[in-house]
């Protein structure tokens, strides 16, 4: 379980995270959404130790980050797997090395980074796939060596930053369907950062929107797109629709009838 209190965190005094808490359960697909630039990169960074955050705490699995040396952050790293936008691929490794870099960093011995490179290259679908370089491969195929890669140490976690961006929609139902696949095979916790409100309704059962550095909204999320509170409207831009629209006096009055009866705010203003 992640569990996140009072988190604040700067960058050259400018604050990005106010005040966040937040608390992620086993094994669910977590959806962090908000504006660009409102900082949820920001906060996966925060989850994995590659930031250091001013006040606060996040606690995972009961572990406070803060408390821990830096011998301690590497090794709890092992438990954060992250995939990206732009895959992050070794362009000069095959897929295979791609997939197997954080065993041969961690020294595994040989037949055993085989075994789990060629088995998580089954369950990705890129078993034909593996003495290819990056830039053999297609978009969908590269993010599936990334995620081969971010599981090869069987993480707890998964964090995925906008991880179908650069997909297109067949590439990204495909990977969604293979993520659901993984978190109920390896029972992960995965968290999602992304634009895209289809994905998450179609992967994700609960959801935070950020805005302006802050939580403004957690919950369920197949409740919040049903209920469209403002936080979500806000977020999708279905707040302040405005349309400009010229009418006769006459038609007028009826129009204003139906804008009265049906509660919208108008704006009318004269001229020929
Ligand atoms: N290393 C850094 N040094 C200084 N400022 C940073 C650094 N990293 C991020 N920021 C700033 O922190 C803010 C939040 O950035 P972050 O990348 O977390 O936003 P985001 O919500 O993930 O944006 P996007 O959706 O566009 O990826 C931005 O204003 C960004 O410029």
């Amino acid at each position: 379980m992640i569990e996140v209190k009072n988190l604040n965190k700067s960058f050259k005094g400018i604050s990005v995270l106010k005040n966040i808490n937040l608390t992620i359960q086993d094994n669910e697909i977590y959806g962090l959404v908000g504006p660009s630039g409102v900082g949820k990169s920001t906060l996966l960074n925060c989850l994995t130790g590659l930031e250091i955050y001013q006040s606060g705490s996040i606690a995972i699995d009961g572990i406070k980050l803060e408390t821990l040396s830096e011998f301690k952050m590497r090794q709890f790293r092992k438990n954060m797997g992250m995939i990206f936008q732009n895959f992050s691929l070794i362009g000069r490794k095959d897929a295979f090395h791609n997939i197997a870099l954080p065993m041969e960093c961690w020294k595994y011995p040989k037949n055993e980074i085989k075994n789990r490179v060629e088995e998580l290259a089954e369950l990705t679908g890129i078993q034909d796939k593996l003495k290819c370089r990056p830039s053999e491969l297609s978009g969908g195929q590269k993010q599936r060596v990334a995620i081969a890669r971010a599981l090869v140490m069987n993480p707890k976690y998964l964090l995925c930053d906008e991880c179908t961006s650069a997909l297109d929609p067949k590439s990204t139902v495909a990977i969604l369907g293979l993520l659901k696949n993984l978190q109920q095979k390896f029972k992960i916790t995965i968290i999602v950062v992304t634009h895209e409100m289809d994905v998450i309704q179609n992967l994700c059962e609960r959801m935070a929107i950020l805005d302006k550095g802050e939580v403004s909204l957690t919950g369920n999320v197949k409740e919040i797109f049903e209920n469209k509170p403002k936080e979500l409207k806000e977020l999708i831009g279905e707040d302040n629709q405005r349309i400009s629209i010229t009418l006769d006096i006459e038609d007028f009055v009826g129009v204003q009838k139906y804008l009265n009866e049906t509660n919208t705010q108008y704006k009318v203003s004269g001229g020929f």
